[in-house]
């Protein structure tokens, strides 16, 4: 490993990026990580998530355990929240008849609406805990591709360092066609959660992961692997792979067994350098966003105000225009007229002077 590697991922470094960001996001590293386990039905999540779980314990550094998976019959780690102690999988499905995926769905909209309530919890295990461990649904577009998930997702990379870790079997994927649909998967999930993101490859003590990081990283040894397949997925892949380039450059892979427990270290060294990564590119692509949706708020709101600001104008303008009217009609009574006015009403105390003294002078004496 080379000094730069080892600083990037040394608290030292995190201190001095935390520094420059100016945002004391060391703080903020002092938080638990959270990592959101995500992967293909039977590719090791849970089992993952156990021999994590038993290798942090045997540690002295016990992780904060989320399962978010309503529909799973056991759960075979010690859990600290459970989506299935909040929300019962089948009587959702019966109450709103719904079909195993549907209900799934459901289930997990109906726990982010508490969601909340875990951010709180998590936030008190900051002290004592490092690590906060999500193990979602089999069903992995439930997840990725619900609002639910991206709720889920963005709550917790808006509070804590968050990183995506995505279990792939990589005994199921020593078909190079097969492997590319795995890596277009993991590709579209980086780019929809757009959150650090370490790919898992499991089960090693079964197929050793070898084969696969030379793919990623020389594509003459993806095409070799190829040769003798000319059908159109093969021609595909092979083209999708030179596509894929810049986004393997970047990739985060390690090679762990669930069985076994090998990888653990690493896994551990790639969550860290995750973790700088999230608060050197993350934050501040987040504080970026942030900033704009606030001009674009605050935009917003003087936009309005000024429209207020006219409608109240045009409202005086209109009050002009009627009390022209009461000034028009007051003009009605021009000088002459009440000249006039004023003429009649000398005459007729005159003419009722003159009646009272011809009556004076009429009565008897
Ligand atoms: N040999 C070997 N088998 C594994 C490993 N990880 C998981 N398995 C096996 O793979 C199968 C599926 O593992 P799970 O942990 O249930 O997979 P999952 O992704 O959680 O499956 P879903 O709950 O359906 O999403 C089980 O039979 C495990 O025993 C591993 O590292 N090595």
């Amino acid at each position: 490993m080379e000094l730069w590697e080892v600083l990037q991922v040394s608290p030292i470094y995190m201190i001095a990026v935390s520094y420059f960001m100016g945002n004391l996001l060391f703080v903020g590293s002092m938080k638990p990580v959270c990592l959101i386990v995500l992967g293909m039905a039977g590719s090791g999540k849970t089992s993952f998530v156990q021999q994590l779980t038993s290798k942090l314990h045997s540690t002295n550094k016990p992780p904060y355990v989320i399962n978010l998976d309503p529909a799973c019959r056991e759960v075979p780690y010690p859990v600290n929240i459970d989506i299935r102690d909040t929300v019962n999988y089948k009587e959702v499905m019966k109450q709103y008849s719904l079909g195993p995926n549907g209900g799934i769905v459901t289930s997990l909209n109906l726990f982010a609406t508490k969601f909340d309530q875990v951010i709180k919890l998590v936030e008190k295990r900051s002290t004592n805990t490092d690590l906060a461990i999500f193990d979602t649904p089999g069903q992995i577009e439930v997840f990725t591709w619900s609002a639910s998930g991206t709720i889920i997702s963005e709550t917790l990379a808006a509070l804590f360092p968050t990183v995506v870790v995505y279990v792939i079997d990589i005994v199921r994927s020593v078909s190079p066609v097969t492997f590319m649909s795995n890596m277009l998967y993991a590709c579209s999930i980086l780019y929809k959660l757009r959150l650090p993101f370490i790919v898992v490859m499991n089960k090693i003590d079964v197929v050793r992961h070898d084969y696969a990081v030379e793919w990623m990283r020389d594509f003459d040894a993806f095409e070799a692997a190829l040769s003798n397949d000319s059908s159109y997925n093969a021609n595909l892949s092979r083209s999708l792979s030179l596509t894929l380039d810049e986004f393997y450059k970047d990739l985060n892979a390690v090679g762990f067994s669930a069985v076994t427990g090998e990888g653990f270290d690493e896994f551990l060294a790639a969550v860290d350098a995750a973790v700088v990564e999230f608060e050197t590119e993350y934050c501040p692509e987040y504080e970026r966003l942030k900033k704009l949706q606030m001009e674009a708020r605050v935009k917003h709101k003087a936009k309005q105000m000024k429209k207020f600001e006219e409608d109240v104008e045009s409202e005086a303008v209109g009050g002009d225009s009627i009390n022209p009217i009461f000034l028009n009609n007051s003009n009605l009574f021009s000088a002459e007229d009440e000249r006039m006015a004023s003429k009649s009403f000398h005459e007729f105390l005159e003419e009722q002077r003159k009646k009272q003294q011809s009556k004076s002078n009429n009565a008897p004496s």
